[in-house]
This record gives structure tokens, C-alpha cells and sequence, in this order.
């Protein structure tokens, strides 16, 4: 078989003005980067705002693999199913980091015969929404190093600075930096940290804003430090918000592409849903609404992380409720959780994958704790036998739960044609009745056991006395009332990457608390989760490559 970028290099894009016309849209709803790629222009809101909102599916997984379980690739195959049968479908993702594609996970435009073209522009510059969202992060941060440096009339105290770097790249070495060296005329000597770009609070607030008018005031919003007296200091102290949100003017504005059968996509957005709420752009969400009569969303990593923040967080902020919920599964992933080593998730197992079944039963009884049906998407890899593909839909069946095989990877939209017969089953019935899992008003160290106990299993949280204080001032603050988004690792249930399956006797451990006052969330890191990741011992760029012609090799 082809590699993904074999396969993309291979398709006949359609001009993405005939993809845009296709979707309701002309000429001068878009803003072209070259002949595959545009921003949909500001007033195209104004223009759809009263149309009638179409179908939400979400797709969502159990708990992954390093390589990730196919919810990309599955939500571009469901909208190219859905199209094949003649259905107004468009799909809303994510945009992709440079942190996975020069890491271990690679790009985030689907695989196989379900990708979203250009892969190769789309996986790296994209339409340079990640550069737009760095450098408005690291403005903030220099105005308020150069603040201290220029007489700190705000008296910011070097030790209490609550935001950081970010950059779009694995960097292990940039996690924990000392600033300001080298004497007066180079800044305040202080501690500093990097995070990579998907995981900041400006990439949050780029997903949650509704126009450039709000990403303004949440930019402004953005805690940035506390004075040596403990007051709070917000970006708007710094007169930062005008040129941040200057800087990404064009950024808020989502992304049209097409998938490799010339289906429209949007892409907006890229936050992880380990380290961040991992969902695309509330914009993009809301305008295929609006443009599809059914609209496929991602959420990121397992149904624990993507799926409990975009229904406790995305939808919680933007007044969405999802119709339906795809959840994917696939026997690699069960294997996985089953105890297989990574390097023979190949080889037929039954007894591991029945041992690891109970990872899906985790996310099956969770999905229902938000009152929307789930449809079970089996997504076939090469190496599954028949065997435990059967074992697997049979398992579902006994459950009562809709299940589909889908080989989109394989086959594109045709591979697709079950599972969307069976999403378009559950939204014919129309029986979601989606609510949230805590009320805002839930004090913030009860929502994060609510999550822990409800979503994780956990028996309890224990959270670290820093933490414990910092959610009290942030309760003192008056925020009470926030929602809380958990960063934790995505291979386990658990904080503990180790506890694969269905983990039972087990706390979650809360390190740090943190406001994101401009997204209008707590983040929480537990376990050993870090906000930086480190590129592996072989890192995918040492694969890549560009010929004199500029024609690239070796992406995923
Ligand atoms: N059915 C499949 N067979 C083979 N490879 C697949 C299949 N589905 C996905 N992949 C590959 O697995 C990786 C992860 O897929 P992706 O859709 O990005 O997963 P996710 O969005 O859940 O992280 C990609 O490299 C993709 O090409
Ligand atoms: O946030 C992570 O997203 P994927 O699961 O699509 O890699
Ligand atoms: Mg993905």
C-alpha cells in the first residue's frame, strides 16, 4: 500500500473555490492561500448565522497507542461516506502541530484513503495559524519581562510570573530556562519555561473566541503574574491585547480545505487533548453547523480526555450538543491495553484483546454519563484477523451498542458506508439528551474528583498543597465557577501511563492549578504530565526530506 503522502501527492485536488461553491459558499466568502487552501472571511458568520443548525457527531476513541487509534482518519472517512450517499456532510478538525509530525505520532490530516488534502502544506505551514499563535504568546511574554526591565511600576514579583514561552516544536531542553543573564542591560534574572504552542492559553482562547472582538478581551484577560503583594496582573496591564490580537487577525479566521474526494473540510485550531482541551475551533464547529446539515468533529486522544473536554468545556462555553458520538476503536489499541508490548500489537492475540476489551466498556459506560448515543466504529488495520474484529463488534452487539466496521483507511468514503448507516440511524431516532457532567457552580477541587471518579474510575484525588492553595486564590479571585480542563497522560484511565485497561484502585494526583483567565478554564496537570514534550530517539524528521523540485517524502 501507498504511504499517506504517497496517496495525498496522488489525488487531483479540486480548486477550493469549487470545494467552497459546493459547500454554499462564493468567491467572496473566502480569503485564498494559493489554489487548495483558504480562510473563510469574517462576514461569512453574518451571512449563515440564521440558517438552521445541521447534526453534531463527535468522534472520539478509547484509550490510544503511541501512533494514535484513527479518530482523524475516521471522522475525514465518515464525512466522505456521508457525501458518497449524497448528505450536506463537513468536517471540523483540528490543525496539526509541529510536535508530533517531527516526533513519534506524525500529522493530523487523517491516513490512507481518508486524508485532507494538501497533506504535505497542511502538516507543516499550514496557512501559519501555529506562527501567528507563538508569536502572540511570546509578545506577551517579552512586554512583561521589558515591563520589570523599565521600572516595574506594577510592581510584578519575577518569582510569581504564571505564563511562559511557547514554541511549536518538541524541545525538552527549553522546559525549565533562567532569563535575564548577562547583567543590567539584558533584563531581570528570572526562572522561565517553555510549552509547546498547542498547549497555551492563546491557542485555548484562539478555539473558544467568537470573533476578533472577543479573542481581544480574552486576551486581555490572560493572567500573566501576581505583584509582590499578591495582586493579579492581567495582559491587559501590559497594553498587550491590541497587538496580540493584531498579530493573529488572520488566524481566527478558519481554515477550508478538502479531503482526497473533494469533501469540504474545516480546520481550525490544533490544541492536544492531553496537554490542552483538545478540541478544534468553536468558529469551525459552528459554521459547519451551519453550512453542513451534518457537521464531524474530533476531540483529541481517548474519550477521557477530547470527549469529557469538549462536553464539559467546549460545548459548556459555546452552547453545543452533540447528536451523536463516534467512538473508535481498533484491536491494536486493545492489545494495547491488554498488556501486548507495542512491538506485537501485529500478531494475533484473542486472550490479550479480550483482557483489553474492558478499556472500550470504561468509555461506552462514561459516553453515556452525557446522555448522547454512540455508534462503535471498528477501524480495520491490515494485520486485524476477522477473528478478533468479530469478537469485537460481537462484544458490542451484547451490549446493545450500534457498531460498524469501518475501513476508510483502506477505502475511503466506500469503506465508510456501514458506519455512516449506522450514524445516520442514531440521528434519524434523535435521542440525544445531552447534559454536562458538573454544574458550574460545583467548587472547583469537587469538579476535578467529579471528573476523576466519574470519567477515570479513580477512587480520589490527592492535590499537592501549592495546587490546593492556588485553586483556593483562584476561587478567591471570583472563578469559581470555571470549568476545569485536566492535563493527564493519554494512555491510561489514569494519571499513570503504566495502568493500561480498566485501572480500579487508583488516586489521581493534581501537581499544579493554574487559571487560563482569558479561555475561561483551570487547568490541572497531574501525574507526570509535561506541558513540553521531548522529541524520541528517532525523531520522524530524520525521515523527511525535500527533493530539488520541492516535492517532500517521508511525512505520515
Ligand atoms: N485503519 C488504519 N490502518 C492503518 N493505519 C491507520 C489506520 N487508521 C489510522 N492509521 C494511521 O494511524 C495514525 C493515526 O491516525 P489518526 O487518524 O491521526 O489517529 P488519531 O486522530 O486518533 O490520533 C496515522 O498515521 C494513520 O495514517
Ligand atoms: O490531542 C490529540 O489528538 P490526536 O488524538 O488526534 O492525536
Ligand atoms: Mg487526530
Amino acid at each position: 500500500m501507498l504511504s499517506d503522502i504517497e496517496i495525498a501527492q496522488g489525488c487531483q485536488m479540486r480548486p477550493i473555490t469549487e470545494v467552497a461553491a459546493a459547500a454554499g459558499l462564493d468567491a467572496d466568502d473566502l480569503e485564498l492561500y494559493g489554489k487548495y487552501k483558504a480562510k473563510l472571511s469574517a462576514d461569512v458568520w453574518t451571512k449563515v448565522k440564521d440558517k438552521e443548525n445541521g447534526k453534531l457527531v463527535l468522534v472520539t476513541a478509547i484509550n490510544p497507542t503511541p501512533a494514535g487509534e484513527g479518530k482523524t482518519t475516521t471522522s475525514v472517512g465518515l464525512g466522505q461516506a456521508l457525501c458518497k450517499q449524497g448528505k450536506n456532510a463537513i468536517i471540523a478538525l483540528r490543525e496539526p502541530s509541529l510536535g508530533p509530525v517531527f516526533g513519534i505520532k506524525g500529522g493530523a490530516a487523517g491516513g490512507g484513503y481518508a486524508q485532507v488534502v494538501p497533506m504535505e502544506d497542511i502538516n507543516l505551514h499550514f496557512t501559519g495559524d501555529m506562527h501567528a499563535i507563538t508569536a502572540a504568546n511570546n509578545l506577551l511574554c517579552a512586554m512583561l519581562d521589558n515591563h520589570m526591565q523599565q521600572g516595574n511600576l506594577l510592581n510584578i514579583d519575577p518569582r510569581r510570573i504564571v505564563f511562559t514561552r511557547v514554541m511549536d516544536m518538541n524541545d525538552r531542553a527549553l522546559r525549565n530556562i533562567t532569563i535575564g543573564l548577562g547583567g543590567k542591560v539584558n533584563g531581570v534574572p528570572r526562572e522561565d519555561h517553555f510549552m509547546i504552542t498547542v498547549a497555551s492559553e492563546v491557542m485555548a482562547i484562539l478555539c473558544l473566541a467568537a470573533d476578533l472582538d472577543d479573542l481581544k478581551k480574552r486576551f486581555g484577560d490572560i493572567l500573566v503574574a501576581y505583584s509582590y503583594t499578591g495582586k493579579p496582573i492581567y495582559a491587559r496591564d501590559l497594553h498587550a491585547e491590541g497587538a496580540m490580537t493584531a498579530l493573529m487577525k488572520d488566524a481566527i479566521k478558519p481554515n477550508l480545505i478538502q479531503t482526497l474526494e473533494g469533501t469540504p473540510c474545516l480546520m481550525h485550531g490544533g490544541p492536544f487533548a492531553n496537554i490542552a482541551h483538545g478540541c478544534n475551533s468553536v468558529q469551525a464547529t459552528k459554521l459547519a453547523l451551519k453550512l453542513g446539515d451534518i457537521a464531524i468533529t474530533e476531540a483529541g486522544f481517548g474519550a477521557d480526555l477530547g470527549a469529557e473536554k469538549f462536553m464539559d468545556i467546549k460545548c459548556r462555553k459555546a452552547g453545543l450538543a452533540p447528536d451523536c458520538i463516534v467512538l473508535v476503536a481498533t484491536v491494536r489499541a486493545l492489545k494495547y491495553n491488554g498488556g501486548v508490548a507495542k512491538a506485537d500489537l501485529n500478531q494475533p492475540n484473542m486472550d490479550a484483546l479480550k483482557h483489553g476489551i474492558c478499556n472500550l466498556d470504561a468509555h461506552l459506560d462514561n459516553m453515556k454519563k452525557f446522555g448522547v448515543p454512540v455508534v462503535v466504529a471498528v477501524n480495520a488495520f491490515p494485520t486485524d484477523t476477522d477473528e478478533e474484529m468479530d469478537f469485537i463488534r460481537e462484544h458490542c452487539a451484547e451490549r446493545g451498542v450500534r457498531v460498524a466496521l469501518s475501513e476508510v483507511f483502506a477505502k475511503g468514503g466506500e469503506g465508510g458506508q456501514a458506519l455512516a448507516d449506522e450514524v445516520l440511524a442514531v440521528l434519524d431516532e434523535s435521542k440525544a439528551d445531552f447534559h454536562m457532567l458538573y454544574e458550574d457552580s460545583l467548587p472547583l477541587e469537587d469538579k476535578i474528583r467529579k471528573i476523576a471518579k466519574e470519567i477515570y474510575g479513580a477512587l480520589g484525588v490527592t492535590i499537592a498543597p501549592a495546587a490546593k492553595k492556588e485553586l483556593a486564590n483562584i476561587t478567591e479571585m471570583g472563578y469559581g465557577n470555571l470549568p476545569v480542563c485536566v492535563a493527564k497522560t493519554q494512555y491510561s484511565l489514569s494519571d499513570d501511563a503504566s495502568l493500561l485497561g480498566r485501572p480500579t484502585e487508583f488516586v489521581v494526583n493534581v501537581r499544579t492549578a493554574r487559571l487560563a483567565a482569558g479561555a475561561g478554564f483551570v487547568v490541572v496537570e497531574t501525574g507526570s504530565i509535561m506541558t513540553m514534550p521531548g522529541l524520541p530517539k528517532v525523531p520522524a524528521a530524520e525521515k523527511i526530506d525535500v527533493d530539488s523540485n520541492g516535492k517532500i517524502t517521508g511525512l505520515f
